[in-house]
Formats: C-alpha cells, structure tokens, sequence
C-alpha cells in the first residue's frame, strides 16, 4: 500500500530513434560542408550575372542550413508522457478539483450551432463528476441561433449522459457517435437516443437555416429577451445566462445524477473597442467563471474540436496532481487531432511530425508551447502569478469553498466583467490571461506562462483526446497557415521575441526551439529563390551546380536525398502514409511559396503601420461538391486568389524550363553540365502536377480558374522571355 502512496502519477520516458537521428544529421551536416566548400572554391570569376546568382544560391543554402539547424536542435532530446489514472482514483477518488472548461465560437455560418452543440455535449460527458464540471461557451457571434442550440444541447444532455455513463460510450460526442458506432449496446436505448439526437439536429438545423427563432420557441426561456437589445454581432451588451446550475438540486438528468454547469456568455462588443478575437473572448470567460465556478483547473477547445476520450481531465491530473513534479506544471497541452483527414491528408494537415516529433523535443527542453485548442490551465498560472519553489497546491482546501449567490444573481453581477472597459488599465491581456496583440494568442501566452517560471507538459494518449475539423480547401489551409505563420513571427519581432524575452528565464534550448516556427515566415525567401533562379539560368545557360561527372556532386545529392529520405522515414514512423508524404511536400512548397510570402510581407507592413490584425476564422462547412472532390483527394482551386496565382505562375515558370531543358539536352549534349539543375526542375514538375491537371485537364468546380491560368501562361512566359535575352 505505501509504495503505491507515492508512486508517481506520470512517468518520462525518451522518444525512441535518436542514435539513429543524431548519426544521419551529423552526416547530413558533413555533406553541408563540403557543398559550401564548392560554392566557395568555385565562385564564378567572368559575368555580373553568374557571380549575382552563384552568391544568391550560396545564401539561400546558408539559411537552409541555418534553418535545418535550428530543427535538428528540436529534436535532438524528445521525450513523451506516461500518466497513469488508475493510481489518481486510488488516491485522491474524493478530493478531484473542479474543472472549467471554455469552449469558444465565433460566428454561427461558418461554425454551426449544430457544431458547438456537438462539443459542448462531448465535454459535458466526460468521464468524471458532473458536479465538479462546469461549462462555458463564449459566443463571440452574439447569436440567438447559437443561444437557442444551447437549450436543445440542456434538453438533451439529460438522456445524453446517463447514456454515456451507463454504457461507458466513446466518443461523446453524439454526431460522432451515431456515425461511427454500430449498435453495440441496448438496441432498444441505442435507437431511443439516436432518434432523439436527430429530432434535435434537425431542429437546430432547421433554424439555423431560416435564420430565424419560432415564436413559440422564445417564450420559453427569459434569455431570449437579451436580443431585443442586439442590433448586430458586433455592437451588443453582455450576455450571460446559466442554463444549468449545477448547485441545483432539481437539475439532474434522467437518471437523477447530477448535471454539469452550463452557461452561455456573449461578452459585450462595441465598435469602438477591439475585442482581441479568441484571446479577448477567453479572458472573458476567465473572469467570468472565476465568479460562478472559479475551478483551479480549466480547459478549452474550440468549437470544433470535440472531446474524443472521456478520460482525457484524468490524464491531465496527473500532471497536476503528482505530488513531486505537479505543482510546477501550468498547462498540459493535448495534440490536435482532426476527424476529417483523407487517407493521405492531401492538404497535409495532421502537422504529424511537428506533433508527434518536434513538441517532444520542447517538452524535453522545459515545456510544449501552448497550441489552442485542447489545453487544460492552472488557472493561476495564466492568471499571472509567478512559480516558486514554495509553492505548494492544497487540493482538499481547493474545493471547499463555495458560491452562494444565487444563479440570477450571479448573472447580473458578472456581466461587467465581460464589459469592453473592464480591462482598462489592468493587466489583463499582458501579465495576466491571455496576451493580447497577435494572431496566435496561444503561443505567446505559452511563452509568457513557462517565462514565469512554470513547466507544461505534453501528452498524447493513445486514444485521441480531441478531434477536429481541418480545412478542407486549399485556399483555407494556406489562410489559416498565414496566420500562424504572421502570429509567430510577430511574436519573434516584438517584445516577447523567446530568444530575448526568455533570456535568463527559460532555457536557451526552450528558446530555439521556438526558433523554427518564428522562422516559418523568413523561409519564402530562400525557397523562392531556389524555384525560381535554377529554372531561368537553365534556360538562359548558367549552370549553378557541378557537373554530374565531376565528385563534387556527391555532397549535393548526398544532402537532398538523404535529408528527404529522412524525412519521409520519420513521417511513416509519426503513422503517415507514403503518397501523404508526397502531399506533405507540395504542401510544404505551397505553402512557403504562398502563405509564408504574405506573412511575411503582410507582417512587415504592419511593422510600418500600413497593415493591421486580422483574425480570419476557418471556415467549417462547405458546399455538397467540395466535400465531394476533398473526399476524392482532389485539390481544390476553384476561385481566383493572389495565392494561387503565384502557385500557378511558378508552375507554369517550372513547365517552362522543363521544356527548354529538354530542348537542349536534344540539341547539345549539356546534361553533365546541367544535370543537376535539370533534377530540381523536374522534381518541381513532378510536385506542381496537380497544379498543371487543375490548370489545363479539368472540369469541375474546383479547378484553377480561367484569369488565374492566363495570369500565370503571361507571366512564366514573360520572365522566361526576358531571362533568355
Ligand atoms: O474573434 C474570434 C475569433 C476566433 N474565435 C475562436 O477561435 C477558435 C479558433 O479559430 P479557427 O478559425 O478555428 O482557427 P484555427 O487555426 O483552427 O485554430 C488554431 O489556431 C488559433 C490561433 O491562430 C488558436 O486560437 C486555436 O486554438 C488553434 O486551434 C474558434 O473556436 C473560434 O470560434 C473566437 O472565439 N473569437
Ligand atoms: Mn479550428
């Protein structure tokens, strides 16, 4: 008995593979070696030209190298999580804290109400006690639509749950459910509930469409009064209602169990005050449940993002609670995983390596960077308090104190602190909540929680603990990515840049390892200068690499192929496919091209002040056709965009010089001389094919436009013309 008292509550352990890792990079690095060696040894003597683009590749192999450093350090210690629940129920069975948890929505098009409802009902069926769990949705739309789904979601939590807990279903999320599960309990229950889970779809959907609430329907609850006051999604006073309260001794489901807290918040939005998008919208809640619940521990997700693992508060308290190494831990953040990838992940959006590889070697060097969605917070920790050695959590003290206001009460008196004033002049927004001021609140808060002196941790169990919906466009992902791309680096731009901001505070190995993202930005350049540059000198005749005779070759095709190969070994282990790894790389040049060209300039602007923050929600749905095409893998273009004209541009430039490649090697015999530059052509050829079929040999909706493919035919063209004159 005594030794399972203080048997820890999470165990370490180190990522397999990295002997094998650590000997391919330090070859990889000899390789580098000699390949800047050549490009120094043979620096061209004659022509302006040749000089300009022989030093212009010699930078752009330095910053790859660079770049390819700063990752090789991520990974150079990985290390992964253990937790262990059963030991957690032994010991503390009675005494588990309160848990908060924030679900956010911004917008009732682009995020249904049949959605939100979904993540709400999946995080109210956790596995733990009802009582002890209270739920937030922040509704930065301000929606009746979303409101009015969130009385169905009250209605039908009461035969959800005892459903869940009596026969211990997975997922908890009734869409995924119905959807994935065959009949594997009571069939008479199974069909009970299901049918009811479809009444209340059909119903939120149904409104949800009209755009409009039945009469009938706002009668029955005093809340919809509150939109008497709305005149828009944007200009609204505070809304706040607690549909259930938990302290109730009438709210109770089916079964009599306990129901878990739920409350509604519209926090209050007026033109002229910025609202600070998601962070804004947590702070909020922040504050708010601080009042009506205020649990030491919270989580969020967004709304997308439902609960996949009834057990995942377990898991995360386990880190909490261990008595050795759980008071110095501020979040335990879960991966994000997504329930709508295609077999292979044609937009490459699973960030496998990054997750299963690269948030490792931050957990190993002092802490995973908070990501959004699927994080669970001390709440003091993010509330501001600096971590000491003394500090010592008392669980059993925790939960005794209690609210005694009453429900309408309490929502009377919390509303100001969702008002749009009661920031000013606080701390909120700096040292205290969410940071506000960039398009990733997530990781700068992150950054700003572990330079307080506190660890997190990451933890990725077997079963998923979240699933989500990724984008399923194009388009989408590369807006989504720029965002990311221009939150970090504004991030590495400004006061909380990790190298400087971290120093003395965070280790120096946490500090590069945030490096590469803040870095994603910095890469067009290099990138694009390497599609662009080998393809025109081919055409106009200046060779860049060495001759496929000469030994000088080895280094350069030793560094590609055995870096790719890499790779490509690393993504099958992380449970990719061999085509999704081919995606993965299009992605990759897609979206340096791309995504990391406008963040990059878009963030300089900004630095100018010519541009300003912008927070572009992703959208969640789509038409019938697009779903349609996604589930076929088939990229979708569809509608012209400044992205997908360079997309087109630089494959059509690639086409180009692949055609006057061969021209040549027909003509001349130059395919030593030009052999290499000829292999990277054609590898950009074989990456944009997809571009090409869209461009020319397709019908359907979702191909490139015509005024994006006459763009880009004039274009190539243009610049192939003027590089060989
Ligand atoms: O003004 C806003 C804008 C967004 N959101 C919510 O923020 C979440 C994330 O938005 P989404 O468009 O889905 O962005 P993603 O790129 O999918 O989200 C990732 O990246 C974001 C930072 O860029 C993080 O906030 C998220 O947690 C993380 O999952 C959603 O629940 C939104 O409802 C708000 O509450 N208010
Ligand atoms: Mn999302």
């Amino acid at each position: 008995m005594a030794k399972i008292e203080y048997a820890p509550l999470f165990e370490t352990r180190q990522l397999k593979g990295r002997i094998l890792f650590r000997s391919v990079a330090a070859s990889i690095l000899l390789a580098i070696s000699f390949v800047f060696l050549y490009r120094v040894r043979f620096f061209p003597v004659g022509g302006k030209v040749e000089r300009w683009t022989w030093a212009g590749m010699f930078v752009s192999e330095l910053w790859f190298t660079f770049y390819w450093l700063l990752t090789t350090v991520c990974r150079w210690n990985c290390v992964y999580r253990i937790p262990y629940i059963h030991r957690l129920s032994q010991r503390f069975g009675k005494e588990l804290p309160g848990i908060d948890i924030f679900v956010c929505t911004a917008d009732p098009m682009i995020e249904p109400p049949s959605m939100v409802v979904n993540t709400v009902l999946s995080v109210m069926a956790y596995d733990y006690p009802p009582e002890k769990l209270n739920i937030y949705l922040s509704d930065d739309g301000g929606s009746d639509l979303t409101f009015y789904a969130m009385l169905e979601a009250t209605n039908f939590s009461k035969t959800w749950l005892p459903f869940c807990y009596k026969f211990k279903v997975e997922p908890r999320c009734p869409e995924a459910y119905f959807r994935k599960a065959s009949v594997g309990v009571d069939v008479e229950q199974w069909r009970f509930v299901k049918k009811q889970y479809e009444d209340v779809k059909m119903r939120i959907e149904t409104t949800t469409k009209l755009n409009r609430i039945p009469e009938h329907i706002l009668k029955q609850h005093k809340g919809f009064r509150e939109w008497d006051f709305v005149s828009n999604k944007s200009d609204h006073q505070t809304i706040l209602q607690i549909l259930i309260d938990g302290r109730d001794p009438n709210a109770v489901d089916n079964e009599g169990n306990p129901l878990p807290t739920l409350v509604y918040l519209a926090r209050e939005k007026r033109p002229q005050h910025h609202h600070h998008f998601k962070a804004g919208a947590m702070n909020a809640l922040i504050r708010v449940s601080s009042k009506i619940s205020n649990s030491p521990i919270f989580m969020n997700v967004d709304c997308d993002m439902y609960s996949n693992n009834s057990e995942s508060i377990k898991y995360s308290l386990c880190f909490f609670m261990d008595e050795e190494k759980g008071d110095e831990i501020a979040f335990v953040q879960f991966p994000q995983n997504f329930d709508n990838i295609t077999k292979n992940d044609i937009y490459g959006n699973c960030i496998r390596v990054i997750q299963k590889v690269e948030i490792q070697g931050l957990d190993a060097n002092g802490g995973p960077c908070y990501i959004g969605s699927g994080c669970f917070h001390r709440r003091e920790a993010l509330c501001g308090k600096k971590y000491d050695k003394d500090y010592k959590v008392d669980w059993t003290k925790l939960n005794d104190t209690k609210v005694e206001e009453s429900a309408s009460l309490l929502e009377e008196t919390c509303k100001v602190l969702a008002s749009c004033t009661f920031e000013h002049n606080t701390p909120w927004g700096k040292q205290m909540g969410l940071v506000y001021g960039f398009p990733v609140e997530d990781i700068v808060t992150g950054l700003s929680v572990q330079c307080r002196g506190w660890k997190s941790m990451f933890l990725s169990p077997e079963r998923e603990g979240f699933l989500g919906v990724a984008p399923i466009t194009l388009l989408q992902t590369l807006v989504q990515h720029k965002r990311w791309t221009e939150g970090h680096f504004q991030v590495f731009l400004s006061e909380y840049c990790p190298l400087l901001y971290g120093y003395r505070k965070i280790p120096l190995m946490l500090r590069l390892a945030y490096c590469p993202y803040s870095f994603w930005s910095a890469n067009c350049l290099a990138t694009l200068y390497y599609v662009v540059v080998p393809c025109l000198c081919l055409l106009k005749g200046i060779s860049l690499f060495s001759k496929i005779s000469s030994l000088w070759v080895l280094p350069f095709t030793y560094v590609a192929f055995s870096h790719r190969a890499y790779s490509l070994g690393e993504f099958i282990w992380c449970g990719g496919t061999f085509l999704g790894w081919c995606n993965d790389q299009r992605m990759w040049l897609f979206k340096r091209t791309t995504s990391y060209l406008f963040a990059f300039s878009e963030t300089i602007l900004k630095l100018l002040g010519y541009s300003q923050l912008a927070f572009v929600v992703t959208a969640k749905v789509a038409d019938k056709d697009v779903y349609e095409r996604y589930d076929r893998e088939l990229i979708e273009f569809g509608v012209a965009s400044p992205m997908f004209d360079i997309l087109a541009t630089l494959a059509m430039l690639n086409l180009l010089g692949m055609f006057g490649a061969i021209k040549k090697v027909i003509m001349s015999n130059v395919l030593d001389q030009f052999g290499v530059q000829i292999l990277l052509c054609l590898a950009l050829v074989t990456i944009n094919l997809p571009v090409y079929q869209a461009m020319f040999f397709r019908e359907d909706n979702g191909k490139m436009p015509t005024s994006v493919t006459y763009k880009a035919i004039a274009f190539a063209s243009l610049a192939c013309t003027l590089a060989i004159y």
